[in-house]
């Protein structure tokens, strides 16, 4: 049945439609519902903060989202692909060029330099060597790290790590960037070099922005609507003048 929400977006404008989307965890005789019904649109272009108190399922939906994990129930329609629908192989491609994904915990491989983490996805996708190393560089760049190239992550800061995981993320040219608490192992000042960046590539990218927070304050800073959870029910959903904007 047609709802005020399919008026009001036509789904060629719409990044993600979820529909009554449910993940069950089974833990013996208790059933977690961890993503409880939830139903949402986000409009291409968007940047929009996923808030609420831990365990009220904000990553189980955004890896839900990202492919890494299947629903137990509903359905999620990410730039017009069916998540449901797709083979394995179909969601391995998915993952690699629709979206981008960071996490809080960088994620990097230690033993592979910067370049070669970033050139990761373009292996994947086939990319060839010469044609890799060009466009790798060209994300290191982006993330104003070209001096560390050939480090390793060890041998680099944990803003300096997100942003290698950023560049990582970007590289295939996604049309969703997913981030998980991109900040929430950073120190204030760091955290907010990172904001800046995925604030820029929304902006001149146009790449749509879907990031899990806790932070309301880091959310109201750069996000354009707050969505919240809570108990894996979508309680909330707002319209949010950046408050940077407002500084500006
Ligand atoms: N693999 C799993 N098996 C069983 N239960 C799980 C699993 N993953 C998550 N849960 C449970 O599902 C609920 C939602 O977890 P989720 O990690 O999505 O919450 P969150 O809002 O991201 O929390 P946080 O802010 O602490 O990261 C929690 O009760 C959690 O314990």
């Amino acid at each position: 049945m047609a709802s005020i929400n399919d008026i009001a977006a036509p789904a060629s404008t719409l990044s993600i439609r979820a529909e009554n989307v449910t993940r069950h965890y089974q833990m013996g005789d208790a059933t977690i519902r961890a993503v409880d019904g939830v139903s949402l649109q986000i409009a291409t272009g968007d940047f929009v903060a996923l808030l609420g108190s831990s365990g009220s399922g904000k990553s189980s939906l955004l890896n839900l989202i990202a492919g890494l994990d299947r629903p137990s129930g509903g359905s999620i329609v990410v730039q017009g692909s069916d998540l449901a629908k797709l083979s394995r192989l179909e969601l391995a491609h998915y993952r690699l060029r629709t979206v981008g994904m960071v996490f809080q915990s960088f994620n990097l491989i230690p033993s592979m330099t910067v370049q070669e983490n970033v050139e990761l996805p373009l292996r994947f996708a086939e990319m060839e060597r010469p044609q890799r190393a060009k466009v790798s560089r060209e994300a290191i760049e982006r993330v104003g790290l070209a001096a560390r190239i050939d480090h390793k992550p060890t041998q680099l800061s944990g803003g300096e790590q997100q942003r290698v995981a950023l560049a990582r993320a970007l590289v295939n040219q996604p049309k969703l960037l997913l981030a998980d608490e991109p900040t929430g192992n950073l120190d204030s000042k760091t955290g907010s070099g990172i904001m800046h960046l995925i604030d820029t590539f929304n902006r001149t990218l146009g790449m749509t922005v879907l990031m899990v927070t806790h932070e309301r304050t880091l959310a109201e800073r750069y996000a354009r609507r707050l969505i919240f959870l809570a108990d894996g029910k979508l309680v909330g959903d707002e319209p949010n003048i950046p408050t940077r904007e407002v500084r500006a």
